[in-house]
């Protein structure tokens, strides 16, 4: 367990857990952030620098959680900017776009940096994001989900930021996942049984 950015808040209610974003340049990591904490879409999102955060507040089996969640640069030549972010993270969304083959074969390289860089335990929290599911698809649902069952089993959920298709879905799965692996005592809102269903 990572104590560094758990804490409560003031009135001892909330607890802050930090989640990073991780994926190529394009592939939506910015609108995913943006559409869950602002509900809004860019059409003419820029490229990001370095990492930009938002925190958004979230119930799950009664408790509030905030989530803080860092929106990392995709682009290689920023990558001495965001690295020294991924310690202390507490979830990882390793996020690819469903369009572009390349972004989804970079999902290793992602994977090994961030594991790398944040020095987390095997079990660590991550999910699969297969974003833009609104565009013409390059990469099926199956492959997607074949690279997840060799890589630890990872669970995989595909969003579109532009129509908010599973974009508050997909933060709740990473926190379910969490508390799974924390063993914390959460009822699933889809088969109420406790922290099974992620
Ligand atoms: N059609 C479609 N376009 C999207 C979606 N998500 C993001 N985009 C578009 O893809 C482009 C890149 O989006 P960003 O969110 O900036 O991508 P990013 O992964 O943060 O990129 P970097 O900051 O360079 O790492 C923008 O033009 C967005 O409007 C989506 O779900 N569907």
């Amino acid at each position: 367990m990572n104590n560094n950015h758990r804490r409560q808040n003031s009135r001892g209610r909330s607890t802050v857990l930090k989640v990073v974003i991780l994926g190529d340049g394009g592939v939506g990591k910015s609108c995913l952030m943006n559409r869950f904490v602002t509900d809004r879409f860019d059409e003419h999102s820029f490229h990001t620098i370095g990492v930009e955060f938002l925190n958004k507040e979230i119930e799950l089996g009664g408790e509030t959680f905030t989530l803080q969640i860092w929106d990392t640069a995709g682009q290689e030549r920023f990558k001495s900017l965001r690295t020294p972010f991924y310690r202390g993270s507490d979830m990882c969304l390793l996020t690819f776009s469903v369009e572009d083959p390349s972004s989804f074969q970079n999902l290793d390289t992602w994977r090994k940096e961030f594991v790398y860089y944040a020095d987390v335990k095997a079990d660590f929290p991550f999910l699969v994001v297969g974003n833009k599911i609104d565009l013409e698809r390059r990469v099926t649902t199956e492959e997607a989900e074949a690279w997840c069952k060799e890589n630890g089993d990872l669970p995989y959920i595909e969003t579109s930021a532009r129509d908010a298709t599973n974009v508050e879905a997909s933060f709740m799965m990473c926190l379910r996942r969490w508390a799974n692996i924390e063993g914390r005592q959460v009822r699933c809102s889809h088969c109420d049984v406790i922290t099974h269903c992620v």
